[in-house]
């Protein structure tokens, strides 16, 4: 029986965060943590889901599920957004409240959706058990619910046969990768509420990207920085988070629209710094980073977004001259501080011990990681899925 793993990357939002959700341009880089998938078909006439980041493990038979849903619920060659009616419809076939807004059964509906949209052929459904795991720290900033969409819709599109497995350099033609992002934008709809789609685009296409409303750019000139993760480990949810910020635009409109359009100058100024960095870096071009990452920082502060836990990473790192901001959703989560060269090595080392007496975890990392690909058999795979 078929067996396939895929894998997708989580993102650092250098710039944008929120204002992208009105609009506005937004900077992204893909990390090197995460996420993976093993689907394997079966002929037992169920479907099982094990999700053990997140302590969900289902299953499903299949005759209860097309007993009880009509199919296809549309065309899988044209994503589409779920209905009220079959959001109330998946949430009783998976057994969850109907007024459950937790995450977590979202990532129950999620997979639902995107299940029976795309595999369901003549009405049929294919008996498949599916594993997710993940390096990445989930609901933490870095874009797993991303990772988790775009890995669903990249499998699924195959065990459907609407997609090739990704060619060997790990690469699908633009308009397989198009459908696998449009496919995980449903998925983050259904777990993020209003998603701006920038999270599985970077996660789809990997590298960095420029993203506004949809439209996606590379950034081709992206010099390679040192940055340092820390995860504070407060728990948040996105959804709660960009629901919270609309509520202060819509109270607030003339306030915030000033904040967003800021935020936007800030993001391409920054693009084009990291345009200069890459042909010629000086220490001017990365005081005009750290600038640029305090001034956002303080816009996102504005919005609501920090959390006391974020702002005590921000006044360790200054203290040694380093510049931090959140990054994500924000709420709790994650962080970066840019690491400028010259940096002494010293104070990286200090900074870590600092942070991780506060119970954080803190970790340097690159950016512009390969985006969403099938793995190869003998890859190396974390814990659940080896
Ligand atoms: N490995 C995973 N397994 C199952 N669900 C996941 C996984 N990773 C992410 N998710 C889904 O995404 C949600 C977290 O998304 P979100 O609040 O947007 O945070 P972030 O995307 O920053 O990690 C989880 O509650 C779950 O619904
Ligand atoms: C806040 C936002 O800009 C990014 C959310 O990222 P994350 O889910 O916190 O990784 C929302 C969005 O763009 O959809
Ligand atoms: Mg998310």
């Amino acid at each position: 029986m078929e067996e396939i793993v895929v894998s997708a990357p989580g993102k650092i939002i250098l710039h944008g965060e929120h204002a992208v959700v009105y609009g506005k341009i937004a900077l992204a880089a893909a990390l090197n943590l995460r996420s993976y998938l093993k689907i394997k078909q079966k002929n037992d006439g169920q479907v099982t889901v094990n999700l053990p980041n997140i302590g969900i493990n289902k299953t499903w038979k299949l005759s209860d599920l097309q007993q009880k849903i009509s199919l296809p619920l549309c065309d899988p060659l044209k994503p589409f957004t779920v209905t009220d009616d079959q959001l109330s419809q998946l949430k009783q076939l998976g057994g969850i409240n109907p007024d459950s807004n937790s995450t977590t059964d979202l990532a129950v509906i999620a997979f639902l959706y995107l299940y029976m949209c795309i595999t369901a052929c003549e009405g049929e459904l294919c008996s498949v058990e599916v594993t997710v795991s993940s390096n990445l720290p989930v609901s933490a900033g870095l874009g797993s619910s991303a990772g988790y969409s775009v890995c669903l819709a990249a499998s699924l599109l195959q065990i459907g046969g609407l997609i090739p497995p990704s060619n060997s350099l790990g690469k699908w033609s633009e308009q397989h990768l198009k459908l696998i992002n449009d496919w995980a934008f449903q998925g983050e709809k259904i777990i993020h509420g209003n998603p701006s789609g920038i999270d599985n685009s970077i996660s789809t296409y990997g590298g960095a990207i420029k993203f506004q409303g949809g439209k996606i750019t590379p950034v081709e000139k992206m010099p390679k920085l040192r940055i340092l993760l820390v995860n504070t480990k407060v728990p948040r949810s996105t959804k709660i988070l960009v629901a919270g910020v609309r509520d202060k635009y819509n109270k607030y409109r003339e306030v915030m629209e000033p904040i967003l359009n800021s935020t936007e100058c800030i993001t391409v100024q920054c693009e084009s710094v990291l345009s200069d960095i890459a042909n010629n870096p000086t220490p001017e071009s990365y005081n005009t980073l750290q600038d640029l990452i305090d001034i956002n920082q303080h816009l996102l502060q504005a919005m609501g977004v920090s959390h006391p836990a974020l702002e005590k990473i921000i006044r360790l790192t200054s203290q040694y001259n380093l510049h931090s901001k959140l990054t994500g959703a924000g709420g709790g989560g994650c962080s970066f501080t840019l690491i400028p060269p010259g940096t002494a090595e010293e104070t990286i080392v200090a900074i870590k011990i600092e942070l991780e007496k506060l119970g954080y975890d803190c970790w340097e990392t690159s950016v512009g990681a390969t985006g969403v690909c099938n793995e190869k058999r003998d890859a190396q795979l974390p814990t659940y899925l080896s």
